[in-house]
């Protein structure tokens, strides 16, 4: 047993899940019934019968996406690696090389020193460096994002040796330096390395400021050189040349105690006007191609810019299972969850994704395993060549994944395939997009990617040690978090309307479960029809004294009182299982009617205006510039508004509805008594009220720069008015 890499075990709620999964859907089979009936002997008014019909489709769809929530429930497995029995197994010589992808996009919404941290935390993998290589793809082709990495080129030196050496488990200098726990450490050598990393910081973050390098900063005369390469007419970040520097050499250069230092090599592919550049999964693929005639590495792993590593030893623990002599032939990929540091105590935003990062991969963890989630992410390089039976050959054979190299990175010929295979159009004419490397044609092309490879027969793995691999930023304002996932909305719809929508595609290669997984992603954003028709419809109802939900004393207001319950009381069980908090799971699910209110609606409607081809949508890069008013605010767990937005009128106008039905559904309520016919319709409103709380206090109580500005409030009080007032016409 001393030789176990890895481990797995079946939860113990899985039989729970199935058998409520049948008595739930036999409850859901009885709804429906129970709107049809009603349709049918009830329905006497065309209102009467739009209302039946609303909450039809309404409780039509919400029970889609129970089902597909439920594909996640069936068989969830917890795995468990042994990254000490690595080396009894495989040679330390004979592990396998790296190559390890960093994206940035925008010098000003990613700082540099922060991409910067992430770079190094990755070099100082605790793993022979001379077989890591770090690439950095510069989407936003600035001169201060290669300054930044010239600049951490030098650190590194310094940073590895200190981080081995001392066996540093926060191997992100940021982080190492601003925790407290240097125990039994040289304070002296502490000091010496933070004053050094803090002048690199500085010097870093000046020229950000500046928006410039300042001559003083350049050393010499071939560091000219290069940043001259910027300072063309015409120059862009959308028009440009490829730039490729290798800022370090593994096989020339060592760090200050004579180790080899990694592999570290910046890429600006190159952009122009009338090329389509295809957002990250272009820069993927092009690094995908550069790196394949520098290092070719058989392991690639993806990052985003702003997820360092938080813990050294996570490339063994991904080898556990790719280079186990027994493993799957079939493995394609090992994914780690996405986590976050600085999320305030109650995670007002939901920005945990808990679901999304943690349950929902363990749960396809019993089928083919997780889907990509576009960081954190240890493929096999293979993966992106054909199905694991059908190879697709690239265009060249120096990009073959078993091609071997045999000249340094730096030969000039390799230096001038490097220029070639990142040219804009390189991909003119060739199988990548579509057959090779990562997919395009959705803005979630993380997801797409490893639908598709799914479908082509790769599995994968879920590895989600106790300690977290790697840590990001989450979005701390409303605005960034509700545009973030209006991204993700369009990208989604852009799969499940397309002809390789899961249900369908998914479900004939990868069998009806998996399809199901992978369509509760693609129809996310149609939960915003259910969530906005609940939002609204019986509120104006109650409003106007109509009366649109069973008596508390009909029978079926119990099948209404177990499906609510049900499906609120096993949400909440998940995210205990998964050990998080009450409080959070409740900001989770207000999130959730956020999402459907705001974001996903926007998402469709833009989807839908995309498709009609009257404009385009782009990928806007999520900011990861945290103001020091708003961390404060957010650490209080405020809900930070600022700005005028069409994304928060919805919103905003649907806590306004919901107090408003409230109040009058409890006059009402003494003038005629009759609790039993008003129930289900007050305690909606009532609901919405607790939900809205925040919306009401950064409406009227607050006075700090992140309330909702009035324009917002009086917005939505005439929306909420016209509402009302249609409302009331009609019914
Ligand atoms: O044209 C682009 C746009 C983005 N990026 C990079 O892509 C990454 C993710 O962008 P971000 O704005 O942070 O998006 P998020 O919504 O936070 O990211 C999630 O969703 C994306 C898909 O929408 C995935 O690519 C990410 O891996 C996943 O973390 C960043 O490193 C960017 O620098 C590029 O390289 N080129
Ligand atoms: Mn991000």
């Amino acid at each position: 047993m001393g030789t176990l890499l890895h481990t797995y075990k079946h939860m113990p709620c899985t039989t729970f899940n199935r058998v409520f999964a049948i008595i739930y859907t036999c409850a859901i089979l009885t709804l429906i019934y129970h709107h049809i009936l009603t349709l049918i002997h009830h329905s006497t008014t065309i209102i009467s019968v739009i209302t039946t019909i609303s909450l039809l489709i309404a409780d039509l769809i919400l029970a889609f996406m129970w089902a597909t929530t439920t594909s996640f429930r069936l068989r969830p497995i917890l795995r468990q690696v042994y990254p000490e029995n690595l080396e009894k197994v495989l040679d330390k010589n004979d592990f396998p090389a790296i190559d390890i992808f960093i994206c940035t996009a925008d010098p000003y919404k990613e700082p540099p020193i922060n991409v910067v941290n992430t770079a190094l935390s990755l070099m100082a993998y605790d793993y022979p460096p001379e077989k890591i290589s770090v690439y950095v793809s510069d989407d936003g082709g600035s001169e201060l994002t290669l300054f930044a990495f010239m600049e951490a080129a030098k650190f590194a030196e310094i940073w590895l040796p200190f981080c081995r050496d001392n066996n540093i488990m926060d191997r992100c200098p940021e982080g190492y330096f601003s925790s407290n726990n240097h125990e039994k450490l040289d304070d002296l050598e502490i000091e010496e390395i933070k004053a050094m990393y803090e002048s690199m910081k500085i010097r870093i973050e000046n020229v950000v400021e500046r928006g410039e390098i300042c001559p003083d900063y350049i050393t010499d005369e071939s560091q000219r050189q290069i940043f001259n390469n910027y300072r063309t007419p015409g120059f862009s970040r959308a028009n440009h040349p490829a730039i490729i520097q290798v800022l370090k050499e593994s096989a020339k250069e060592t760090d200050n105690k004579g180790q080899w230092m990694p592999n570290l090599v910046y890429v600006s592919r190159e952009k122009n006007k009338n090329s389509p550049h295809h957002f990250k999964a272009g820069a993927l693929n092009s690094l995908l191609r550069v790196s394949g005639v520098m290092t070719n590495a058989p392991i690639v792993l993806t990052q985003d810019c702003d997820m360092y590593s938080n813990d050294p030893q996570t490339p063994k623990r991904a080898l556990c299972y790719i280079s186990d002599p027994l493993a799957q032939p079939k493995l394609g990929y090992v994914q780690f969850p996405q986590r976050y540091h600085g999320l305030n105590k109650d995670d007002i935003y939901g920005g945990e994704f808990l679901r999304l990062f943690v349950a929902n991969p363990v749960g396809m963890e019993g089928l083919q395993g997780p889907s990509y989630v576009g960081s954190g992410c240890f493929f096999r390089r293979r993966v992106f060549f054909g199905g694991p039976s059908s190879m697709v050959q690239p265009e060249i054979q120096e990009l073959r994944p078993d091609h071997v190299m045999e000249n340094p990175i730096t030969t000039q010929a390799v230096i001038e395939l490097a220029h070639h295979v990142a040219v804009c159009d390189y991909e003119n004419d060739t199988k990548w997009g579509f057959k090779l490397g990562f997919r395009y044609g959705s803005l979630v092309e993380d997801y797409f990617t490893g639908y598709r490879l799914q479908c082509e027969g790769w599995e994968s793995i879920f590895c989600h040690p106790s300690r977290p691999a790697f840590l990001g930023d989450v979005p701390i304002s409303l605005i960034d978090a509700v545009s973030q996932t209006k991204r993700w909305a369009i990208g989604l719809l852009e799969v499940a309307f397309s002809k390789y929508t899961p249900m369908v595609f998914g479900a004939r290669y990868m069998g009806f479960v998996m399809g199901l997984c992978y369509a509760h992603y693609a129809f996310w954003p149609i939960l915003s029809i259910p969530i906005t028709i609940y939002s609204f419809l019986p509120q104006i109802s109650l409003l106007n004294g109509v009366y649109i939900f069973p008596k508390v004393t009909d029978p079926w207001f119990l099948l209404y009182a177990f499906l609510f319950l049900g499906a609120y009381g096993q949400d909440c069980y998940d995210f205990m299982l998964f050990k998080s908090t009450y409080k959070r799971w409740w900001n989770d699910q207000r999130m959730w009617l956020v999402r459907g209110l705001s974001p996903y609606s926007f998402g469709l409607v833009e989807y839908i205006i995309k498709h009609l081809g009257i404009a385009t949508q782009g990928f806007n890069v999520t900011s990861k510039v945290q103001d020091d008013n708003q961390i404060k605010r957010y650490d209080q767990g405020l809900m930070e508004f600022g700005i005028h937005s069409p994304m928060f009128i919805p919103i905003i106008t649907a806590s306004i509805v919901n107090i408003f039905s409230l109040i009058i559904g409890l006059i009402r309520l003494l003038n005629v008594w009759s609790l039993e016919k008003v129930f289900v319709q007050l305690f909606i409103s009532g609901f919405g009220v607790f939900n809205s709380w925040p919306v009401y206090e950064a409406m009227i109580l607050r006075s700090d720069k992140g309330r909702i500005p009035f324009k917002s409030t009086v917005i939505s009080i005439c929306w909420a008015l016209i509402l009302c007032g249609l409302g009331s016409c009609v019914l």
